[in-house]
């Protein structure tokens, strides 16, 4: 019997990775479908003579793209094409930390912005480094990888970021001879496309990589009103100096997180977002109550 990683699924084959970093291309037995257990990439398992015998209990599992395991996502933002939006970034940074997986920032497209721009920007991704994300910007990492590599090795990470972000274009550079599709060729696909592309997980140093054809589901499903708030690291912080314990930051009197706002403590866009996320799970709200019983009493 022999265990590895599954780093690519195609056609019922799962070619799984060994730990002396053989690749052995194995196929899934009857009682797999029976169990309505189906592998995919990013699984531990047990394997014997090209048969997958047993996937080890997953820490996580992401749905789009689908993959299991994985300790780290790399966000890539652009600084332009399109314009950097701390909306975008801040519910990437949301949606992963619901999912447990730790989010890193990567700036795409530095270099496309003027002077005056790229300082406004590395001051403000300053203030998300304040807060424990580690922070790279494109210019930097091209003319320095080393600390790009060190936060990427020994780790499962997976690329995300919207169509034409950069994804392709920074792991081509990390790993040279990988030569993936980039720019006009990728884009001009429908998005349809896009989701359908295979996860494949690519071998970094001692880590795995994976290029993903976007994390399209950035909706904050399975996020709650009282969850929000502990998914911005920056407001954790200030907790325990708002009036009530249950404070969401929002309509409470003597509410830290809002005089932090006012100080200018906490950078105003991280609020504003955060009242919009909390808007957007209202919304969904009727029809998240209805179906769960357990949050209608711990509301009631
Ligand atoms: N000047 C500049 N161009 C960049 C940079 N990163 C990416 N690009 C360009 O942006 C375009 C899109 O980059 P891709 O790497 O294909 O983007 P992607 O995120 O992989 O996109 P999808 O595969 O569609 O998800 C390409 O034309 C790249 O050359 C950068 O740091 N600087
Ligand atoms: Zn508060």
């Amino acid at each position: 019997m022999q265990t590895g990683k599954i780093i690519k699924s195609n056609s019922g084959f799962y070619d799984v990775q060994t730990a002396n970093q053989e690749i052995i291309r194995t196929r899934a037995r009857g009682n797999f479908r029976q169990k309505k257990i189906k592998p995919i990439v990013g699984d531990w398992v047990e394997f014997e003579n090209d048969y997958l015998l047993k996937i080890k209990p997953r820490k996580n599992e992401v749905v789009r793209p689908l993959i299991a395991n994985v300790d780290q996502a790399l966000v890539v933002i652009t600084a332009v094409e399109p314009q950097f939006s701390t909306n975008l970034l801040d519910r990437f940074l949301v949606v992963l930390t619901a999912q447990k997986i730790k989010p890193l920032i990567y700036l795409s497209k530095i270099d496309l912005t003027p002077k005056q721009q790229q300082t406004q920007l590395i001051e403000q991704l300053k203030y998300y480094q304040s807060c424990g994300y580690q922070v790279f910007i494109s210019n930097e990492v091209k003319q320095n990888p080393q600390s790009l590599i060190a936060a990427l090795d020994n780790k499962e990470t997976v690329l995300a970021g919207q169509t034409g972000a950069g994804k392709s274009t920074l792991l081509n550079h990390l790993i040279p001879n990988l030569n993936l599709e980039t720019g006009s060729i990728s884009t001009s696909l429908n998005r349809g496309k896009h989701t359908t592309r295979m996860v494949t997980l690519y071998s970094f140093h001692k880590g795995l990589i994976a290029d993903t054809p976007g994390f399209s589901s950035l909706t904050l499903q399975n996020i709650t009103r009282e969850n929000l708030p502990q998914l911005f690291p920056d407001f954790v912080s200030l907790k325990d100096k708002c009036k009530y314990r249950s404070c969401v930051h929002l309509n409470e009197p003597d509410c830290a997180v809002k005089q932090a706002v006012d100080s200018g403590k906490i950078m105003n866009s991280r609020y504003l977002n955060y009242c919009q996320f909390q808007a957007e799970i209202a919304q969904e709200r009727p029809v998240y109550l209805k179906t769960d019983k357990r949050s209608k009493k711990n509301n009631g």
